[in-house]
């Protein structure tokens, strides 16, 4: 086989999960007396982490301001964790066709490396029936986040599989940017959170539409 281990991204790839996100950022901008923001808008933040999500809330926009007051974000990050802990999964589901890929490459060892945090893609996990699909689950806050990577790495020494016969699977430019770093193969989907950017742009080996198309790319002898 040309591929060994399949590294899954999580949201924008394998869980439609900004509805949740979208909830928890409202109400702790609201708990804040800030300006409420477009599930849209939230949507073309979702990628870096939570941390940098609730900062982009606080500035209304990508660009996170340099007058941030670091006593509000750190209030801030604590509403949006307590929200989000009880918000998570409630309205999050699977892309289309997830179920029966992840079937399919049942022979598969798989690993997912997300930028979520572990209490958060814990529970989503749980609560979408994935976690036993995965050999490892390595999160935001368990090292350097994508597009470093480091994730990927350690996840290729930890199963004692070479980076040139593992693949990473995602939804933007971190993702391709963490596998270039890794010297990694990347299958680039569509349909996720890209940032309003252009994955083309940022040469992925693969890109595609749907789910279902990534099982021939990992298959392939
Ligand atoms: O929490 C985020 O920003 C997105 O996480 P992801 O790495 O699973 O896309
Ligand atoms: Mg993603």
């Amino acid at each position: 086989m040309k591929y060994d281990l399949a590294l899954f991204d999580l949201d924008g790839t394998l869980v439609d999960s900004v509805y949740d996100l979208y909830i928890a950022l409202n109400l702790t901008l609201s708990d804040l007396a800030f300006p409420i923001v477009s599930q849209r808008l939230v949507e073309s933040w979702v990628g870096n982490g939570i941390e940098v999500l609730v900062k982009r809330a606080l500035s209304g926009e990508m660009q996170i301001s340099e007058h941030l007051d670091k006593v509000l974000s750190d209030k801030a990050f604590t509403l949006f964790y307590q929200h989000y802990e009880q918000q998570v999964g409630e309205y999050s589901v699977l892309y289309q066709h997830v179920e029966t890929g992840l079937a399919a490459l049942r022979g598969m060892p798989k690993a997912l490396i997300t930028n979520k945090d572990r209490l958060f893609t814990e529970k989503l996990l749980d609560k979408l029936a994935l976690t036993s699909h995965f050999e490892l689950i390595i999160c935001g806050d368990d090292m350097a986040k994508k597009p470093s990577a480091e994730p990927l790495l350690f996840a290729c020494n930890k199963l004692n599989v070479e980076p040139s016969k593992a693949i990473m699977i995602g939804d933007s430019k971190s993702d391709i940017l963490a596998a270039n770093a890794a010297k990694i193969d990347v299958i680039a989907l569509s349909y996720g959170y890209n940032q309003g950017e252009n994955l083309k742009d940022y040469n992925p080996q693969y890109l595609c539409d749907n789910f279902l198309d990534i099982i021939p790319v990992l298959t392939q002898r």
